[in-house]
C-alpha cells in the first residue's frame, strides 16, 4: 500500500480531506445562519450534520441554552442529545409556528440548488423539518456539487414507499423511464430491505440527468417522458403522486428565498472545497468563496 509523507494511504488522505471540507462548510454555515436570538433549530441527518452540531455546541450554553433542536430521525436525535442540546420532536412545534433555521446535508446539489437527499434513508422527516423552517441551509462537501441532479449521484433518487406498494411503485418507475430502480437492501449480512425510521422501504430510482425548464437543448426529448428525460419539477410532481409513495428525496420547487414558507430548496448551500476554501451558493445564484470560515 502506497503512503504519502503523512504516512496515510491515498484513500485515507482523501477521507481526511473530505472530512475537513465538511467540517469547514458546517462551521461557516453555522456562523452565517445561526443567529443567537433564534429559538427553534432543525437538525438534519448524515455525516456532515455531525459537524453542524459540533459547531453549534462549540458556541456554548450562553448561546444554545435558550434554543430547542428538532431532529430528522434517530441519528440526529442522538447527535442533539449527546451534544447536550435541548431536543424536541417536530410534532411538538405548535401549528402556525416555524423553525427559525434548519441545517441539513445532501447527496447531490445542482446549480439551482435542487437537491437529492435520502442516501442515508432519512428523507421523509428531513423534508418535514426543512419545509417547516424559515431558512433551510444545506451543508456538503465538494463531491456533492453537480451541474444537474443524476450526474454525480448515480445511485438514483431515493423514494420512501409503503412496503406493500413497492412492486407497483417499481413498475411505474420503469414505465416512466427509470433505469433499473431497486429496493434498497439492508446492511451486508442482514437479509431484506432497509426499514426507515418511519417503518417504510426505500427505492432508489436512477434517471438520466434532470433538466431545467429553460433548457433548450433537450426540449424535444423532454416532451416524451417515457425515455426517462425529465424536468426536475415535473418528475418531482409525478413521483410524489404515485400511490404508495410516502415521500421523495428530490428537494425542488420554489426557491428557498429568505423567510420562505414550505420551500424545499435551501436559501444557501455551503460546500467545503478540496483546496480548503468554503463555497457559498445563495438561492439568487450568488457564489462566494471563503478562506477562513
Ligand atoms: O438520508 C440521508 C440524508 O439525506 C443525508 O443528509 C444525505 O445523505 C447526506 O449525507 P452525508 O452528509 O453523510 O453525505
Amino acid at each position: 500500500m502506497s503512503t504519502s509523507q503523512s504516512g496515510l494511504s491515498p484513500e485515507e488522505e482523501l477521507l481526511k480531506r473530505v472530512e475537513s471540507s465538511k467540517r469547514k462548510a458546517a462551521y461557516k454555515a453555522v456562523k452565517d445562519y445561526l443567529d443567537p436570538s433564534y429559538k427553534r433549530i432543525g437538525i438534519g441527518s448524515g455525516s456532515t450534520v455531525v459537524y453542524v452540531v459540533e459547531a453549534i455546541a462549540a458556541l456554548g450554553p450562553d448561546v444554545t441554552s435558550g434554543m430547542i433542536f428538532y431532529p430528522t430521525g434517530a441519528q440526529s436525535e442522538e447527535l442533539i442529545e449527546t451534544a447536550g442540546l435541548t431536543l424536541q420532536p417536530i410534532n411538538k412545534l405548535p401549528s402556525g409556528q416555524q423553525l427559525d433555521v434548519a441545517f441539513d446535508g445532501a447527496d447531490e446539489v445542482d446549480t439551482r440548488l435542487n437537491l437529492i437527499k435520502g442516501g442515508g434513508a432519512c428523507l421523509w422527516q428531513e423534508k418535514i423539518v426543512a419545509t417547516a423552517a424559515k431558512k433551510f441551509v444545506c451543508v456538503a462537501d465538494y463531491r456533492k456539487l453537480s451541474p444537474r441532479l443524476g450526474i454525480s449521484w448515480r445511485k438514483g433518487i431515493p423514494i420512501e414507499v409503503l412496503p406493500m406498494a413497492a412492486p407497483r411503485v417499481l413498475d411505474e418507475l420503469k414505465r416512466i423511464g427509470s433505469e433499473n430502480p431497486k429496493i434498497r437492501l439492508g446492511l451486508p449480512g442482514k437479509a431484506g430491505a432497509i426499514v426507515t425510521d418511519n417503518g417504510m422501504w426505500i427505492i432508489d430510482a436512477p434517471f438520466p440527468p434532470l433538466m431545467f425548464p429553460d433548457d433548450d437543448e433537450k426540449r424535444e426529448r423532454v416532451q416524451n417522458a417515457a425515455n426517462g428525460v425529465w424536468f426536475v419539477d415535473d418528475l418531482a410532481d409525478h413521483l410524489i403522486k404515485i400511490p404508495g409513495v410516502a415521500e421523495i428525496g428530490l428537494f425542488s420547487g420554489k426557491n428557498g428565498q429568505e423567510v420562505a414558507t414550505g420551500a424545499q430548496k435551501p436559501v444557501a448551500a455551503y460546500f467545503g472545497m478540496e483546496d480548503g476554501k468554503v463555497q457559498r451558493k445563495l438561492a439568487d445564484g450568488h457564489v462566494q468563496f471563503f478562506w477562513d470560515p
